[in-house]
């Protein structure tokens, strides 16, 4: 009587449960990277994916396992975060050191090991896998992560979105009331094809209509935080922020006479690459939530202090609407040009 059909180990099975491994520094995760897990996640019912970081790597490891792990909730993924050599040339047991590791994370399996060097082969016959090389000649995605760690911007389109707001340039546009704080932002977003953070604030008081009490000043903070980072993630390169939470220590002061904890904290923490801190040189427009039209010129000179105060890098910008134009312009290009 014939026995079962043999098949080579890389054949599947129905009803076969397939499992697979994929292992990567992903510093940072890429395009290319994205293809290799979305296409292992097809082939496999049980996908690992390995992030492997050594210490003092310029992107922290915990970060790229935090990343993976959000953007593939469907696989396992896992962090080795400790010194292994990294070659075959630095270490005479090169191959049984990383199969000792891989067995603590995986500890049978697994059926395929995707890869797209070389490497795969090896790494495979060690496990008793099969190796699927994905795109060997990176035609598909031509990117490293060595290219875009030496100019993201360059490489944007490469870039995740759940990547972009590390890289991301973030320009605040700080000052006094009605110095076309919202009419820049706005048409500066517009003129780099990208987005802008309009202000948390002003929608949050027109629903809420009383007096501000202390505790809405950390909510508006942190609601002003919650829209930037949400915008960040769909911006292009650079991100223009009508305001932020210093500024929401200067409103403190002249309301309350004081900072309430949580906005010094959230003042302190936030980066941003540029600010732009617009001149009074425009004439005063009055709407319901513009509260200090006497005070502009003070109110500006207690902006430029927090701002060198906090060590921030900032630009005035004065003058007419287009010697604004220009002035800005000229200092985010200085700043997108830089890598
Ligand atoms: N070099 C070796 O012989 C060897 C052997 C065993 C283990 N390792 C270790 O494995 C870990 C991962 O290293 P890595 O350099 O592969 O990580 P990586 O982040 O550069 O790549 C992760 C995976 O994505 C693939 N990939 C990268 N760019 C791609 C693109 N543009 N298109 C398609 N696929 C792409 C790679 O081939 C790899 O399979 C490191 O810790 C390394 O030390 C290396």
């Amino acid at each position: 009587m014939a026995g079962p059909i043999p098949t080579r180990p890389g054949v599947m099975r129905p009803g076969v449960m397939r499992t697979g491994l994929i292992l990567g520094k992903f510093m940072p995760p890429h395009q290319g990277h994205l293809l290799c897990i979305e296409m292992a996640k097809r082939l496999v019912d049980r996908l690992t994916v390995l992030v492997c970081s050594l210490p003092d790597e310029p992107i922290p490891g915990e970060r790229r396992f935090a990343w993976l792990r959000e953007r593939f909730p469907d696989c396992e993924v896992r962090w080795l975060n400790e010194v292994v050599p990294s070659e075959p040339s630095q270490h005479p047991d090169f191959w049984s050191i990383w199969k000792a590791t891989i067995r603590r994370f995986v500890p049978t399996g697994p059926d395929y090991i995707f890869a797209s060097d070389d490497y795969g082969a090896t790494l495979a016959d060690l496990l008793g896998a099969q190796w699927v090389p994905v795109d060997r000649d990176r035609v598909l995605m031509p990117i490293s992560g060595t290219a875009i760690r030496n100019a993201p911007l360059t490489h944007w389109e490469h870039l995740p979105e759940f990547v972009r707001p590390y890289y991301l340039r973030r320009v605040c546009i700080f000052g006094p009331e009605s110095t076309g704080k919202t009419t820049l932002a706005r048409q500066l977003a517009a003129h780099y094809r990208t987005q802008w953070v309009p202000e948390f604030a002003r929608g949050w008081i027109d629903a809420n209509p009383r007096d501000l009490a202390p505790d809405d000043f950390p909510f508006i903070a942190q609601g002003q935080i919650a829209l930037e980072d949400a915008l960040a993630r769909q911006a292009n390169r650079v991100l223009f922020c009508d305001t932020d939470p210093l500024t929401t220590t200067l409103w403190a002061m002249e309301f309350l006479g004081r900072i309430p904890d949580p906005v010094s904290q959230l003042a302190a923490e936030r980066r941003y690459d540029l600010t732009l801190l617009l001149q009074v040189d425009v004439p005063w427009v009055a709407d319901s939530q513009r509260f200090l039209p006497h005070a502009r010129r003070e109110f500006f000179q207690k902006c430029e202090q927090a701002l060198q105060q906090a060590g921030r890098a900032y630009v005035t910008i004065t003058g007419d609407w287009a010697e604004r134009w220009q002035q800005a312009c000229a200092a985010i290009d200085a700043l997108l040009a830089r890598t």
